[in-house]
């Protein structure tokens, strides 16, 4: 039996980051994956296959000339599915290929198969023919991930009623959509489809969406939307879901009754645990299908066994369960990693996009802080007088007392790379002179953290600094 110093079941960005890690630090690494290609969701069915989708559509449609040449502008007339595939395609096999090389220069050993547990050191991987191999690890990283909630009340049938994986593999480009859940997979396939023309209803229990993003951008966001005939019903639950002759109809609990050529069900996700037979380790997971870990080392209830990535929950992003999967390897192999910067930036890819780094207007009222708001709209900006942008916003929160930034929001083109300006300063604890002071690029979006910044000092008044007397020379 072929014995490991760590064990990592799963090939996302948890799993990827943590072999790797872990390889560097000369250790003994096996990466199972139950895939027939590594790199996960993010790589497969999630992050980059979504964000290929949508660069390749804003592209072919021409949106971001849309601004100039009008909303009937379009690159190419009749956009199809194969259209929308062909460079995924690429994109993906781009991605395995640099992941496998990254595996095999660092000595991280694979192999294909689902993974079992027979006891808290003893893992059992089935492979496709049936063959079983049995191996032994001193320590085990569960980067297993998630995959999407499908009730048994919805009728998916793989064409007119599909989940997020499902909607990768569509053979046609549908005329009107349907999507259940304003999450942020729901909004990012919802606004990406209404970019390629199709007609979009999002229906959402809740009488908002995206609650963790500050409420202003998603007003202004939301504002967006219904300008190009999205419609967005909050606050009402989905009684039915049925086939209807090619079509998929929804009714909803207030006796509405929608109608669309396809359904994305798009109402979250649970933990890829079923198969790994936690009962022999002594974990369970909860009704998610999700696992507790303690926050700060990723280690379960079982010291011998962490977990990281989405199958621990929130954040369940590609980029933090990198962290994750790096900080448990370091800590599953005795080599503990520094704790990470106090703000991670969050980014959603819909059309447009939304980034946010630090804390929420709403959280900073509820914490008691006093504080301004800058802001600055695109348009204010020569860049996106260049662009054609008539949208687009940012804006940044101070302590008046500190006068430290405590949180940069933006929605709009270019957002989740600007945000990045704002999470330096956020995590370095610099205040609103930074932003007052330097020169930015010219013509650039990220002048509109000057604007932002000049807007909120025209608020808050000059930094009082006491006058210093100079030093004798030494
Ligand atoms: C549509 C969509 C869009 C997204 N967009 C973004 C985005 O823009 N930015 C962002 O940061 N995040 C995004 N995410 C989230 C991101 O994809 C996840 O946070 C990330 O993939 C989680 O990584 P992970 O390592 O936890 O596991 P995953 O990427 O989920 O990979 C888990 C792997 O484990 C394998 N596995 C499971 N069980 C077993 C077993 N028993 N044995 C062997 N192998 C097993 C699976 O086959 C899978 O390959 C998106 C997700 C979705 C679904
Ligand atoms: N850009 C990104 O970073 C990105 C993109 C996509 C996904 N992700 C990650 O993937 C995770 C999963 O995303 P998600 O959108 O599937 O889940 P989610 O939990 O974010 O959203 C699910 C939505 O569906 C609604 N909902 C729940 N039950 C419902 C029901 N029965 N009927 C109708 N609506 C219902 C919820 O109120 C919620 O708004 C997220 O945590 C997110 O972080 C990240």
């Amino acid at each position: 039996m072929q014995s490991f110093d760590l064990v990592v079941i799963g090939s996302g960005p948890a799993g990827r980051r943590a072999a790797i890690q872990a390889a560097k630090l000369e250790k003994k690494v096996l990466v199972v994956e139950k895939g027939s290609r590594v790199g996960g969701v993010s790589v497969h069915t999630g992050t980059i296959p979504s964000k290929t989708l949508r660069e390749t559509a804003l592209n072919l449609t021409g949106w971001r000339e849309r601004g100039f040449y009008g909303r009937a502008y379009r690159v190419k007339q009749e956009i199809s599915a194969d259209d929308l595939r062909r460079r995924l395609l690429i994109t993906l096999d781009h991605e395995v290929d640099v992941l496998e090389h990254q595996f095999a220069r660092n000595r991280v050993q694979q192999m294909r198969g689902t993974a079992t547990f027979v006891d808290a050191n003893t893992i059992d991987v089935t492979k496709d023919d049936g063959e079983v191999l049995r191996i032994q690890s001193r320590s085990t990283l569960l980067a297993v991930g998630t995959k999407p909630y499908r009730p048994s009340h919805i009728p998916f049938d793989n064409s007119s009623i599909i989940d997020s994986d499902e909607i990768l593999e569509i053979k046609e480009l549908p005329r009107s959509m349907i999507v259940i859940g304003a999450g942020v997979i729901g909004i990012e396939y919802a606004t990406i489809f209404s970019a390629l023309d199709t007609q979009v209803t999002v229906v959402e229990p809740r009488d908002s969406m995206l609650d963790f993003i500050d409420k202003e951008i998603v007003e202004d966001f939301t504002y967006q939307l219904r300008d190009r005939n999205m419609k967005l019903i909050f606050g009402q639950t989905v009684e039915s879901v049925e086939k209807l002759d090619g079509k998929a109809r929804v009714i909803l609990k207030n006796g509405r009754c929608l109608t669309a050529e396809m359904v994305l069900f798009a109402a979250g996700r649970v933990g890829a645990t079923d198969k790994l037979n936690l009962a022999a380790c002594g974990l369970e997971a909860d009704n998610r299908g999700r696992l507790k870990v303690n926050p700060e080392t990723f280690q379960t209830a079982v010291p011998s066994i962490y977990a990281a990535g989405d199958v621990v929950g929130f954040p369940s992003l590609a980029s933090t369960s990198m962290e994750q999967g790096r900080i448990a390897a370091r800590h599953a192999v005795g080599a503990p990693a520094q704790d990470p910067p106090q703000f991670f930036p969050y980014g959603i890819y819909a059309v447009p996009e939304i980034s946010t780094c630090g804390l929420t207007e709403e959280e900073v009222i509820q914490r008691g802080i006093p504080y301004e708001c800058g802001i600055a709209h695109f348009r204010e900006t020569s860049r996106g007088h260049i662009m054609g942008l008539d949208t687009g916003m940012l804006k940044m929160i101070f302590s008046l007392k500190t006068r430290r930034l405590l949180g940069v929001h933006i929605v709009g083109e270019g957002a989740t790379e600007l945000v990045h300006i704002g999470q330096a300063v956020l995590n370095l604890k610099g205040t609103l002179e930074y932003f007052v002071e330097n020169t930015f690029n010219y013509p650039t979006l990220a002048e509109a953290y000057k604007i932002a910044g000049l807007d909120a000092w025209n608020r808050m008044g000059e930094l009082k600094v006491e006058k210093v007397e100079p030093r004798a020379a030494e």
